[in-house]
Protein backbone atom coordinates (compact mmCIF):
# COMPACT_ATOMS: atom_id res chain seq x y z
CA UNK A 1 0.00 0.00 0.00
CA UNK A 2 1.51 3.51 -0.57
CA UNK A 3 2.15 4.89 2.32
CA UNK A 4 3.83 8.94 2.60
CA UNK A 5 7.44 8.37 4.60
CA UNK A 6 5.67 5.31 6.21
CA UNK A 7 2.45 7.34 7.04
CA UNK A 8 -1.07 6.52 6.35
CA UNK A 9 -1.90 4.90 3.30
CA UNK A 10 -2.77 7.35 0.48
CA UNK A 11 -5.01 7.35 -2.37
CA UNK A 12 -8.20 7.27 -1.16
CA UNK A 13 -11.21 8.43 -4.14
CA UNK A 14 -14.44 9.97 -3.80
CA UNK A 15 -16.23 11.29 -6.89
CA UNK A 16 -19.55 12.04 -7.39
CA UNK A 17 -20.18 14.24 -10.60
CA UNK A 18 -22.29 15.28 -13.35
CA UNK A 19 -21.54 16.06 -16.79
CA UNK A 20 -25.06 17.06 -18.20
CA UNK A 21 -23.96 17.66 -22.16
CA UNK A 22 -22.93 14.14 -21.91
CA UNK A 23 -26.03 12.57 -19.92
CA UNK A 24 -23.48 11.28 -17.54
CA UNK A 25 -24.32 10.72 -13.54
CA UNK A 26 -21.36 8.69 -11.95
CA UNK A 27 -20.40 8.31 -8.53
CA UNK A 28 -16.98 6.19 -7.71
CA UNK A 29 -15.43 5.18 -4.47
CA UNK A 30 -11.64 3.83 -4.35
CA UNK A 31 -9.98 2.52 -1.38
CA UNK A 32 -6.84 3.28 -0.57
CA UNK A 33 -4.59 0.83 -2.85
CA UNK A 34 -7.46 -0.40 -4.51
CA UNK A 35 -7.42 -1.71 -8.29
CA UNK A 36 -11.02 -1.27 -9.94
CA UNK A 37 -11.37 -2.05 -13.54
CA UNK A 38 -14.38 0.17 -15.25
CA UNK A 39 -15.74 -1.92 -17.62
CA UNK A 40 -18.64 -0.57 -20.48
CA UNK A 41 -20.15 -0.61 -23.96
CA UNK A 42 -18.84 2.15 -26.45
CA UNK A 43 -20.02 5.47 -25.05
CA UNK A 44 -20.75 4.53 -21.41
CA UNK A 45 -18.79 7.17 -19.91
CA UNK A 46 -15.92 5.41 -19.19
CA UNK A 47 -13.49 8.29 -20.67
CA UNK A 48 -15.38 10.51 -19.00
CA UNK A 49 -14.61 9.34 -15.80
CA UNK A 50 -10.74 9.12 -16.37
CA UNK A 51 -11.31 12.62 -18.02
CA UNK A 52 -13.22 13.70 -14.78
CA UNK A 53 -10.29 12.34 -12.58
CA UNK A 54 -7.51 13.64 -14.24
CA UNK A 55 -8.80 17.01 -14.39
CA UNK A 56 -9.24 17.21 -18.34
CA UNK A 57 -12.94 17.89 -18.04
CA UNK A 58 -14.84 20.06 -15.57
CA UNK A 59 -18.59 18.64 -14.07
CA UNK A 60 -21.57 20.65 -14.38
CA UNK A 61 -22.30 19.57 -10.78
CA UNK A 62 -20.37 17.74 -7.73
CA UNK A 63 -17.26 16.77 -5.77
CA UNK A 64 -14.23 14.86 -6.53
CA UNK A 65 -11.86 14.19 -3.14
CA UNK A 66 -8.29 12.64 -3.09
CA UNK A 67 -7.77 11.67 0.55
CA UNK A 68 -8.11 14.71 2.37
CA UNK A 69 -8.23 17.29 -0.26
CA UNK A 70 -11.18 18.29 -2.23
CA UNK A 71 -9.99 18.26 -6.08
CA UNK A 72 -13.66 19.61 -7.68
CA UNK A 73 -16.38 20.92 -5.59
CA UNK A 74 -18.62 22.61 -8.05
CA UNK A 75 -20.75 24.46 -5.31
CA UNK A 76 -17.90 26.17 -3.63
CA UNK A 77 -16.18 26.99 -7.07
CA UNK A 78 -13.20 24.80 -6.25
CA UNK A 79 -11.15 23.67 -9.00
CA UNK A 80 -7.58 21.76 -8.78
CA UNK A 81 -5.53 21.62 -12.28
CA UNK A 82 -4.39 18.25 -13.98
CA UNK A 83 -0.77 19.05 -12.87
CA UNK A 84 -1.65 20.01 -9.14
CA UNK A 85 -3.53 16.66 -8.28
CA UNK A 86 -0.92 13.49 -8.24
CA UNK A 87 -2.95 11.84 -10.85
CA UNK A 88 -1.37 10.12 -13.73
CA UNK A 89 -2.80 8.88 -16.81
CA UNK A 90 -1.61 6.19 -18.96
CA UNK A 91 -3.22 6.34 -21.68
CA UNK A 92 -3.47 3.55 -25.38
CA UNK A 93 -0.52 5.31 -26.86
CA UNK A 94 2.59 5.97 -24.86
CA UNK A 95 2.59 9.63 -25.86
CA UNK A 96 6.53 9.60 -25.11
CA UNK A 97 8.20 13.31 -25.78
CA UNK A 98 10.26 12.54 -28.76
CA UNK A 99 13.27 14.86 -28.65
CA UNK A 100 14.09 13.37 -25.09
CA UNK A 101 16.02 10.50 -24.07
CA UNK A 102 13.69 7.16 -22.70
CA UNK A 103 15.83 7.99 -19.45
CA UNK A 104 14.62 12.03 -19.47
CA UNK A 105 11.18 10.82 -20.44
CA UNK A 106 10.85 9.06 -17.02
CA UNK A 107 12.58 11.57 -15.12
CA UNK A 108 10.16 14.51 -16.55
CA UNK A 109 7.70 14.25 -13.89
CA UNK A 110 10.28 14.21 -11.24
CA UNK A 111 12.14 17.59 -12.30
CA UNK A 112 8.70 18.76 -12.85
CA UNK A 113 7.67 19.01 -9.10
CA UNK A 114 11.08 20.27 -8.95
CA UNK A 115 13.37 17.01 -7.80
CA UNK A 116 16.61 17.58 -8.37
CA UNK A 117 18.50 16.23 -12.08
CA UNK A 118 20.22 13.92 -10.37
CA UNK A 119 17.83 12.17 -8.00
CA UNK A 120 15.26 12.28 -10.74
CA UNK A 121 18.07 10.38 -12.93
CA UNK A 122 18.18 7.88 -10.28
CA UNK A 123 14.79 7.68 -9.99
CA UNK A 124 14.62 7.09 -13.36
CA UNK A 125 16.85 4.39 -13.77
CA UNK A 126 15.37 2.77 -10.79
CA UNK A 127 11.67 2.76 -12.56
CA UNK A 128 13.19 1.42 -15.98
CA UNK A 129 14.77 -1.38 -13.77
CA UNK A 130 10.71 -2.22 -12.67
CA UNK A 131 9.49 -2.34 -16.03
CA UNK A 132 13.12 -3.96 -17.27
CA UNK A 133 13.56 -1.53 -20.07
CA UNK A 134 17.15 -0.15 -18.37
CA UNK A 135 18.03 -1.20 -21.82
CA UNK A 136 16.81 1.58 -23.53
CA UNK A 137 17.85 4.62 -21.00
CA UNK A 138 19.65 6.81 -23.81
CA UNK A 139 17.72 5.39 -27.09
CA UNK A 140 14.79 8.02 -28.53
CA UNK A 141 11.23 7.22 -28.23
CA UNK A 142 11.05 6.73 -32.26
CA UNK A 143 13.96 3.99 -31.31
CA UNK A 144 10.99 1.62 -29.51
CA UNK A 145 8.55 -0.64 -30.77
CA UNK A 146 5.00 -0.16 -29.29
CA UNK A 147 5.45 -2.76 -26.16
CA UNK A 148 9.22 -1.17 -25.31
CA UNK A 149 7.36 2.16 -25.47
CA UNK A 150 4.33 1.24 -23.04
CA UNK A 151 6.88 -0.67 -20.35
CA UNK A 152 8.72 3.02 -20.99
CA UNK A 153 5.40 4.60 -20.13
CA UNK A 154 4.03 2.65 -17.52
CA UNK A 155 8.19 3.61 -15.82
CA UNK A 156 7.12 7.17 -16.23
CA UNK A 157 3.88 7.40 -14.90
CA UNK A 158 5.09 5.71 -11.60
CA UNK A 159 7.95 7.76 -11.36
CA UNK A 160 5.48 11.00 -10.77
CA UNK A 161 4.83 9.02 -7.72
CA UNK A 162 0.89 9.65 -8.19
CA UNK A 163 -1.29 8.85 -5.56
CA UNK A 164 -3.87 7.70 -8.56
CA UNK A 165 -2.86 5.52 -11.40
CA UNK A 166 -5.42 5.85 -14.23
CA UNK A 167 -5.31 3.32 -16.95
CA UNK A 168 -7.18 4.04 -20.33
CA UNK A 169 -7.14 0.42 -21.92
CA UNK A 170 -3.62 0.58 -21.53
CA UNK A 171 -2.91 -2.62 -24.09
CA UNK A 172 -5.13 -1.59 -26.97
CA UNK A 173 -2.87 -0.08 -29.38
CA UNK A 174 -0.53 -3.34 -28.75
CA UNK A 175 -0.04 -6.20 -31.15
CA UNK A 176 -1.61 -8.91 -29.52
CA UNK A 177 1.60 -10.76 -29.26
CA UNK A 178 2.99 -8.09 -26.87
CA UNK A 179 -0.13 -7.40 -24.47
CA UNK A 180 0.13 -10.53 -22.26
CA UNK A 181 3.79 -9.32 -21.30
CA UNK A 182 2.66 -5.66 -20.36
CA UNK A 183 -0.27 -6.85 -18.43
CA UNK A 184 2.13 -8.89 -16.54
CA UNK A 185 4.48 -6.47 -15.58
CA UNK A 186 1.03 -4.02 -14.87
CA UNK A 187 -0.15 -7.01 -12.21
CA UNK A 188 3.69 -7.09 -10.96
CA UNK A 189 3.90 -3.03 -10.67
CA UNK A 190 0.12 -2.60 -9.58
CA UNK A 191 0.99 -5.16 -6.38
CA UNK A 192 4.24 -3.98 -5.57
CA UNK A 193 3.73 -0.25 -5.58
CA UNK A 194 0.27 -0.41 -3.52
CA UNK A 195 -1.60 2.38 -6.00
CA UNK A 196 -5.00 3.40 -6.10
CA UNK A 197 -6.11 2.24 -9.73
CA UNK A 198 -8.48 3.14 -12.20
CA UNK A 199 -8.26 1.12 -15.56
CA UNK A 200 -10.69 1.12 -18.19
CA UNK A 201 -10.67 -1.79 -20.37
CA UNK A 202 -12.84 -3.52 -22.66
CA UNK A 203 -10.99 -6.95 -21.42
CA UNK A 204 -12.55 -9.61 -19.44
CA UNK A 205 -8.65 -11.17 -18.76
CA UNK A 206 -7.44 -7.01 -17.52
CA UNK A 207 -10.67 -7.38 -15.38
CA UNK A 208 -10.17 -10.66 -14.12
CA UNK A 209 -5.91 -10.66 -13.77
CA UNK A 210 -5.42 -6.66 -12.57
CA UNK A 211 -8.38 -5.66 -10.86
CA UNK A 212 -9.87 -6.15 -7.03
CA UNK A 213 -13.10 -5.06 -8.09
CA UNK A 214 -14.93 -3.84 -11.15
CA UNK A 215 -17.28 -1.28 -12.40
CA UNK A 216 -19.77 -1.41 -14.76
CA UNK A 217 -21.20 1.77 -16.20
CA UNK A 218 -24.18 1.99 -18.93
CA UNK A 219 -25.58 5.33 -20.37
CA UNK A 220 -23.72 7.46 -18.07
CA UNK A 221 -24.38 5.49 -14.68
CA UNK A 222 -22.64 2.61 -12.68
CA UNK A 223 -25.11 -0.27 -13.18
CA UNK A 224 -23.14 -2.39 -10.79
CA UNK A 225 -19.84 -3.09 -8.79
CA UNK A 226 -18.08 -5.50 -6.67
CA UNK A 227 -15.46 -8.11 -6.65
CA UNK A 228 -14.19 -9.44 -10.34
CA UNK A 229 -14.74 -12.92 -10.16
CA UNK A 230 -18.21 -12.67 -8.07
CA UNK A 231 -19.55 -9.56 -10.84
CA UNK A 232 -18.38 -12.04 -14.02
CA UNK A 233 -19.61 -15.30 -12.23
CA UNK A 234 -23.42 -13.35 -11.31
CA UNK A 235 -23.60 -10.26 -13.80
CA UNK A 236 -26.53 -8.28 -13.16
CA UNK A 237 -25.96 -6.09 -16.27
CA UNK A 238 -26.32 -7.07 -19.95
CA UNK A 239 -22.56 -5.80 -20.42
CA UNK A 240 -21.04 -8.02 -17.68
CA UNK A 241 -23.30 -10.86 -18.83
CA UNK A 242 -22.08 -10.25 -22.63
CA UNK A 243 -17.90 -10.20 -21.56
CA UNK A 244 -18.13 -12.81 -19.47
CA UNK A 245 -19.41 -14.66 -21.96
CA UNK A 246 -22.87 -15.71 -20.12
CA UNK A 247 -26.40 -15.67 -20.92
CA UNK A 248 -28.81 -13.27 -18.99
CA UNK A 249 -31.90 -13.14 -18.98
CA UNK A 250 -34.06 -9.93 -16.67
CA UNK A 251 -37.11 -10.11 -14.98
CA UNK A 252 -38.53 -10.40 -11.66
CA UNK A 253 -38.28 -13.33 -9.20
CA UNK A 254 -41.33 -15.75 -7.88
CA UNK A 255 -40.61 -18.78 -5.83
CA UNK A 256 -38.51 -20.78 -8.18
CA UNK A 257 -38.64 -19.15 -11.73
CA UNK A 258 -37.49 -16.04 -13.51
CA UNK A 259 -40.48 -14.31 -14.70
CA UNK A 260 -39.87 -11.85 -17.91
CA UNK A 261 -42.02 -8.84 -18.73
CA UNK A 262 -43.26 -10.88 -22.05
CA UNK A 263 -44.63 -13.63 -18.96
CA UNK A 264 -42.53 -16.64 -19.18
CA UNK A 265 -41.36 -18.17 -16.61
CA UNK A 266 -38.01 -19.42 -16.53
CA UNK A 267 -36.81 -22.28 -13.79
CA UNK A 268 -33.22 -22.33 -11.88
CA UNK A 269 -31.51 -22.18 -8.72
CA UNK A 270 -32.98 -18.82 -6.92
CA UNK A 271 -29.96 -17.34 -4.73
CA UNK A 272 -31.33 -17.00 -1.55
CA UNK A 273 -31.28 -12.97 -1.19
CA UNK A 274 -33.90 -13.37 -4.08
CA UNK A 275 -37.06 -11.94 -3.16
CA UNK A 276 -40.38 -12.99 -5.08
CA UNK A 277 -41.54 -10.01 -7.04
CA UNK A 278 -38.32 -8.10 -6.96
CA UNK A 279 -36.44 -7.54 -10.09
CA UNK A 280 -34.00 -10.78 -10.51
CA UNK A 281 -31.81 -11.93 -13.91
CA UNK A 282 -31.30 -15.33 -14.51
CA UNK A 283 -27.83 -16.53 -15.80
CA UNK A 284 -26.66 -19.63 -17.63
CA UNK A 285 -23.47 -20.45 -19.74
CA UNK A 286 -23.68 -21.32 -23.16
CA UNK A 287 -22.56 -24.97 -23.01
CA UNK A 288 -25.54 -25.46 -21.00
CA UNK A 289 -27.73 -24.81 -23.71
CA UNK A 290 -28.92 -27.81 -25.64
CA UNK A 291 -30.54 -26.44 -29.80
CA UNK A 292 -33.22 -28.55 -30.88
CA UNK A 293 -36.21 -27.90 -34.12
CA UNK A 294 -38.77 -29.80 -32.24
CA UNK A 295 -39.55 -29.54 -28.47
CA UNK A 296 -38.44 -33.14 -26.54
CA UNK A 297 -41.15 -35.03 -25.53
CA UNK A 298 -42.58 -35.18 -21.52
CA UNK A 299 -38.91 -32.59 -21.01
CA UNK A 300 -39.13 -31.09 -17.81
CA UNK A 301 -36.59 -28.31 -18.98
CA UNK A 302 -36.90 -24.52 -19.62
CA UNK A 303 -37.56 -24.21 -23.37
CA UNK A 304 -37.05 -20.69 -25.18
CA UNK A 305 -38.35 -20.64 -28.45
CA UNK A 306 -35.84 -18.14 -30.66
CA UNK A 307 -34.49 -17.60 -33.93
CA UNK A 308 -31.23 -18.67 -34.71
CA UNK A 309 -29.24 -14.43 -35.39
CA UNK A 310 -25.32 -15.75 -36.21
CA UNK A 311 -23.43 -18.98 -35.83
CA UNK A 312 -19.89 -18.56 -34.95
CA UNK A 313 -16.86 -21.79 -35.11
CA UNK A 314 -15.09 -21.44 -32.08
CA UNK A 315 -12.86 -24.26 -32.18
CA UNK A 316 -14.86 -28.13 -31.18
CA UNK A 317 -18.01 -26.04 -30.44
CA UNK A 318 -20.17 -24.00 -32.95
CA UNK A 319 -21.44 -21.01 -30.85
CA UNK A 320 -25.19 -20.46 -31.91
CA UNK A 321 -26.31 -16.64 -31.53
CA UNK A 322 -30.12 -16.69 -31.16
CA UNK A 323 -32.98 -13.97 -29.62
CA UNK A 324 -36.21 -13.99 -28.54
CA UNK A 325 -38.65 -12.25 -30.58
CA UNK A 326 -39.09 -9.17 -28.72
CA UNK A 327 -36.07 -10.06 -26.14
CA UNK A 328 -33.92 -7.40 -26.36
CA UNK A 329 -30.84 -10.19 -25.01
CA UNK A 330 -29.28 -12.14 -27.15
CA UNK A 331 -28.54 -15.69 -26.09
CA UNK A 332 -25.84 -17.99 -27.05
CA UNK A 333 -25.55 -21.43 -27.23
CA UNK A 334 -22.70 -23.82 -27.48
CA UNK A 335 -23.22 -26.82 -29.44
CA UNK A 336 -20.45 -29.70 -31.22
CA UNK A 337 -19.66 -29.29 -35.08
CA UNK A 338 -21.57 -32.34 -35.44
CA UNK A 339 -24.64 -31.07 -33.80
CA UNK A 340 -24.69 -28.16 -35.90
CA UNK A 341 -24.65 -29.93 -39.18
CA UNK A 342 -27.11 -32.62 -37.97
CA UNK A 343 -29.29 -29.48 -37.16
CA UNK A 344 -28.65 -27.74 -40.84
CA UNK A 345 -28.44 -24.53 -38.79
CA UNK A 346 -28.95 -21.18 -40.84
CA UNK A 347 -29.42 -17.96 -39.48
CA UNK A 348 -32.98 -17.09 -39.10
CA UNK A 349 -34.22 -20.41 -38.67
CA UNK A 350 -36.47 -20.78 -35.60
CA UNK A 351 -35.11 -22.93 -33.12
CA UNK A 352 -35.92 -24.22 -29.52
CA UNK A 353 -33.19 -23.81 -26.49
CA UNK A 354 -33.03 -26.05 -24.34
CA UNK A 355 -31.68 -25.27 -20.48
CA UNK A 356 -32.26 -27.37 -17.36
CA UNK A 357 -33.48 -25.99 -14.37
CA UNK A 358 -30.46 -26.60 -12.52
CA UNK A 359 -28.72 -24.89 -15.14
CA UNK A 360 -29.69 -21.75 -14.44
CA UNK A 361 -28.80 -19.55 -11.33
CA UNK A 362 -31.41 -16.89 -10.36
CA UNK A 363 -29.76 -13.25 -8.93
CA UNK A 364 -31.36 -10.59 -7.84
CA UNK A 365 -30.57 -7.38 -9.67
CA UNK A 366 -30.55 -3.82 -9.06
N1 LIG B 1 -16.11 15.54 -26.25
C1 LIG B 1 -17.39 15.21 -26.07
N2 LIG B 1 -18.38 16.10 -26.22
C2 LIG B 1 -19.64 15.79 -26.02
N3 LIG B 1 -20.08 14.56 -25.70
C3 LIG B 1 -19.16 13.61 -25.56
C4 LIG B 1 -17.77 13.87 -25.74
N4 LIG B 1 -17.09 12.72 -25.52
C5 LIG B 1 -18.02 11.79 -25.23
N5 LIG B 1 -19.25 12.30 -25.25
C6 LIG B 1 -20.52 11.61 -24.94
O1 LIG B 1 -20.49 11.25 -23.58
C7 LIG B 1 -21.02 9.94 -23.38
C8 LIG B 1 -19.96 9.08 -22.73
O2 LIG B 1 -18.88 8.88 -23.64
P1 LIG B 1 -17.45 8.32 -23.24
O3 LIG B 1 -16.49 8.68 -24.32
O4 LIG B 1 -17.13 8.72 -21.87
O5 LIG B 1 -17.75 6.76 -23.28
P2 LIG B 1 -16.71 5.53 -23.25
O6 LIG B 1 -17.32 4.53 -22.33
O7 LIG B 1 -15.36 6.02 -22.94
O8 LIG B 1 -16.78 5.00 -24.74
P3 LIG B 1 -15.61 4.28 -25.64
O9 LIG B 1 -15.48 2.89 -25.13
O10 LIG B 1 -16.21 4.34 -27.01
O11 LIG B 1 -14.37 5.10 -25.50
C9 LIG B 1 -21.47 9.45 -24.75
O12 LIG B 1 -22.84 9.71 -24.86
C10 LIG B 1 -20.66 10.30 -25.70
O13 LIG B 1 -21.37 10.47 -26.91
Amino acid sequence: MTTADGGAPIGALDLAAGVAARDVELTLQVEPGEVVAVLGANGAGKSTLLALLSGLLRPDTGTITLDQRVLVDTDRGVWVPPHRRRVTLLAQQALLLPHLSVAANVAFGPRAQGVGRREARALADRWLAAVDATEFADRKPGQLSGGQAQRVAIARALAADPAVLLLDEPMAALDVAVAPAIRQLLRRVLRDSGRTTVLVTHDLIDALSLADRVVVLEAGRVVESGPTREVLSAPRSVFAARIAGVNLIAGTADEHHLRTPGGLLIAGLLAPDCRAGEPAVAVFPPNAVAVSREEPVGSPRNHLRVVVTDLEPRGDVVRVHAAMPGGPDPLLADITVAAAADLGLEPGDPVLLTVKATGVAVHPAT
